[in-house]
């Protein structure tokens, strides 16, 4: 252990995460989008938006040199945390000395079997949820990785750059609401928890930050026949934000079939002439059920 590093203290706060980052000749790596939190509250609403207690597990995303992982470790039964940057494994191994309920991974997290690592470490707890402050370079694809993959999750409470959470947690009708928006509302319902100032940081992002809790829904919010055409319906629908979703589908349906989509709308009650930004889930469901069963699609 190196010098005057003592597991078991506190590591965030701006004194202590610039000593451990002097003591072990640490270098910020800005392209793994490396921001330590430096802030005793934002980890204590964090942790508490987590919802856990000692039969839960918490898998955190990117544990830096450990500040979140301290306090996961102190509320939830087990941790597991994956981290990429192999010159913060031993600062880790550290700080965690005394902490026997968390387990550091070593790996990239986009490429890792989660549903494999969550049956292995969390066997026998009654929930598990991932807990992180994200490295906002690959936000979105951690975040559709955890969707997509169905993972057995109850909550996935996330730092991550302020205006993706507006996006993910906006409604229709605003210029924030896009396929993101309906993508994240589709499995989970999420909740804003605070706006995070770019000062509780080292070093300090250029952006300002939001954590945003998603609940994981035990079924999808809309009924749909076939993800995949439902998620690329909507995809074609903001194609071309200005764009009118007559017009953005027709590329998406082909020419071929640009007259049918007129009244195929109205019957679904759809004005042609609207924008995607307008659409509720419920009514992208009907416009995907409606082209699958009028057989339109690109071909
Ligand atoms: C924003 S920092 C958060 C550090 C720490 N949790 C904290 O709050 O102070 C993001 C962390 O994610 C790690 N990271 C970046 N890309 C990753 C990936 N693909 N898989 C796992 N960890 C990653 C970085 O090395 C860094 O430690």
């Amino acid at each position: 252990m190196a010098e005057g590093i003592k597991a078991g203290v506190d590591v965030a706060s701006p004194k202590r995460t610039k000593d451990i980052i002097a003591r072990y000749g640490f270098t910020f790596k800005k392209s793994l989008g490396q921001n330590f939190l430096i802030d005793q509250n934002i980890l204590r609403n964090i942790v508490s938006a987590a919802e856990l207690d000692e039969t839960k597990g918490a898998l955190e995303i990117g544990p830096g040199i450990g500040a979140l992982t301290q306090k996961l470790a102190e509320a939830a039964g087990r941790v597991a945390a994956v981290e990429i940057d192999n010159r913060l494994i031993p600062i880790l191994t550290d700080v965690l000395a005394d902490t026997p309920n968390v387990h550091v991974v070593h790996g990239d997290v986009l490429k890792l079997d989660l549903a494999k690592l969550l049956r292995e470490q969390f066997a026998g707890l009654s929930g598990v949820s991932v807990v992180a402050n994200l490295p906002y370079y690959v936000t979105t694809p951690i975040l559709m990785k955890l969707l997509e993959e169905k993972l057995p999750l109850e909550h996935i409470v996330v730092m991550i750059q302020k205006e993706v959470a507006q996006r993910m947690a906006a409604k229709p009708g605003g210029k924030e609401y896009g396929s993101l928006s309906v993508a994240v509302q589709y499995y989970c319902v999420p909740e804003l928890v605070c706006i995070v100032p770019h000062t509780v940081f080292i070093p300090q992002p250029n952006v300002d930050s939001a954590v945003i809790k998603l609940s994981l829904r035990d079924k999808p919010a809309v009924e749909v026949e076939d993800e995949a055409h439902f998620f690329q319906t909507v995809q074609a629908c903001f194609a071309q934000r200005r764009k009118t979703i007559a017009n953005n589908l027709t590329a998406y349906v082909g020419k071929v079939n640009r007259e049918k989509l007129g009244p195929l709308l109205e019957g679904i009650g759809i004005d042609p002439s609207r924008r995607g930004e307008t659409l509720s889930l419920e009514e992208f469901a009907a416009l995907s059920r409606a082209l699958l069963a009028a057989d339109l699609h690109s071909s």
